[in-house]
């Protein structure tokens, strides 16, 4: 099929290159000139694991094409999925300008006699789908004047579940697809373009091998609405499994538990789940923050006051500067002592800073007058340029950052600083004080060691 996708960001270079590996036509379309280049040379615009091979795999194909011209790839598209970005307003409701324009891109390149199925991929406020048709309206209306044919086009919801740093598998293999129209036509058209990933038909790319006993994909076949929900509810109830982990981690370290242990516990019975109980410095990353804030202003829109998903945004907000308590426990005053942090994305595996909790941490620090060295395997160069005024130190390896330090906060879970032994951490710190925020040492070997540990509700 031809497709066009607007956005080649994290979920729209992704789908993109994936859909184009499965056989069909895929051009992107941004409005960022460097980043059309990058990907026409083969280059990854961002780090997400086995994106490199998958991009010189589909480019040998001539079956991807980037531009950041939009009417071309209109007008010749059968589905056009929109995923640009939807960041968070002051007022906490998504900003869906970049929306806007891509529909009103959408309604100006579409030509008479064709049919286009739009697909809102990114995540947008419940309603958006009837938003989106008016723009595109808008769009049409500007190029030709009058109002666009009856069948012209019809705009269906496929929120996008895949995880940074595993995006394509989740792309690939993932626990479900959601499809959202009011047209039958729609509906199949959508349902044609995944049947490769619905049936697992596809031969697996060998850096992203296929799970074992994958069977065929569930597909939720609903009403715009619901899918739009369905997108808000998983978000919402994943990031409260963490604060809820959180929050029984501060309770465990109150009364003497672990938390390690009680969460396994609970996770192993089946209606609760092993995953996403992980305490730790709490949740971030560019969407859950975000899709919380956008779930509640619409509760609240509808005169709804949602308390349990305030409390989820409370409890991770504290979380995330329980490792500054802990500093002062240790240290008493921060004011001149100089702080290794290890980790500065919002988890392993991706270069993204956007609302990570060492960003808060860093904050925090420097506000109580705390000298900052950083260390990070993939986001150095992202912090460097997006935040060229942060007075911190940044070091070149995990060991270099603990110079001179008189503490180290593990804010990441990245595999090399697993591997680093805590007898080499005890003696470069300068103290012993290890502050563990992702639960990543074994605090007996550490305490054996002489090292001050805290990790978080153990
Ligand atoms: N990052 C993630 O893991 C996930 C993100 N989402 C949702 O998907 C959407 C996109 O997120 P990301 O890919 O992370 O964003 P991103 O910021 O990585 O990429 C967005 C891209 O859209 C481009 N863009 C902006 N305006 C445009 C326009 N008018 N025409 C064409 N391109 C335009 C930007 O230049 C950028 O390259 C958001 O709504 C997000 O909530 C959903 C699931 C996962
Ligand atoms: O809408 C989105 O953008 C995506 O948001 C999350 O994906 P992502 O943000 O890439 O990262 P996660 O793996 O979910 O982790 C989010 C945060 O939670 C933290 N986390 C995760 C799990 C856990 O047990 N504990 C914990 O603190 C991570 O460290 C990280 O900061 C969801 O998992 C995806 O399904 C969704 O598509």
């Amino acid at each position: 099929m031809n497709v066009a996708v607007f956005g080649a960001g994290y979920v729209g270079l992704v789908t993109g290159a994936v859909l184009a590996e499965l056989g069909h036509r895929v051009v992107l379309v941004d409005v960022n000139e460097q980043k059309v280049e990058h990907i026409m040379a083969g280059i990854p615009p961002i780090f997400e694991q086995g994106l490199s091979e998958l991009l010189t795999r589909v480019r040998g194909t001539d079956r991807l094409q980037a531009t950041t011209q939009a009417s071309q790839a209109v007008a010749s598209s059968e589905i056009i999925f929109i995923a640009v970005g939807t960041p968070p307003l002051a007022d906490g409701s998504p900003n869906l300008e970049y929306v806007h324009q891509a529909a009103l891109a959408i309604g100006q390149g579409m030509v008479s006699g064709a049919s286009y199925v739009i697909v809102n991929k990114a995540t947008v406020p419940i309603g958006s789908a009837n938003l989106v048709e008016l723009w595109i309206e808008d769009g049409w209306s500007a190029r030709y004047g009058t109002k666009p044919p009856a069948d012209l086009f019809t705009v269906a919801s496929n929120p996008e579940f895949l995880r940074e740093g595993s995006a394509i598998h989740d792309t690939l293999y993932p626990d479900r697809i959601v499809l959202g129209a009011d047209e039958t036509w729609a509906m199949d058209r959508l349902t044609t373009l995944y049947q490769p990933i619905i049936a697992q038909s596809f031969v697996a790319p060998p850096e992203t091998p296929r799970p074992q006993d994958r069977g065929p994909v569930p597909v939720i076949k609903t009403d715009r609405l619901s899918a739009e929900m369905i997108k808000y509810a998983a978000n919402a109830f994943l990031s409260t499994k963490i604060s809820f982990a959180n929050e029984m981690a501060n309770i465990c370290e109150r009364v003497g538990a672990d938390i390690q242990t009680v969460m396994h516990g609970i996770g192993l019975d089946t209606r609760i789940g092993p995953k996403f109980l992980q305490a730790g410095v709490g949740w971030g990353g560019s969407c859950f923050g975000k899709d919380l804030s956008a779930l509640i202003y619409t509760a609240k829109e509808y005169g709804y006051q949602p308390r349990l998903l305030e409390s989820t945004q409370e409890v991770n907000k504290d979380q995330r500067l329980l490792v500054v308590k802990r500093l002062q426990d240790e240290l008493k005053t921060l004011k001149g002592r100089r702080i290794a942090l290890w980790g500065l994305s919002f988890k392993p595996g991706t270069d993204d800073l956007r609302d990570a909790p060492a960003l808060s941490v860093i904050g925090e620090l420097l506000r109580l007058n705390a000298r900052v060295t950083v260390y990070d395997p993939v986001a150095m160069t992202n912090i460097q340029q997006q935040y060229p005024d942060l007075d911190i130190r940044y070091s070149e390896s995990a060991l270099e950052a603990l110079d001179g330090a008189d503490a180290l906060v593990v804010l990441t879970e990245w595999d090399e600083f697993q591997r680093i032994p805590l007898a080499t951490i005890a003696q470069a710190l300068t103290q012993p004080i290890l502050i563990d925020g992702r639960n990543l040492y074994d605090p007996k070997e550490a305490r054996h060691l002489g090292i001050r540990y805290r990790g978080i509700g153990r």
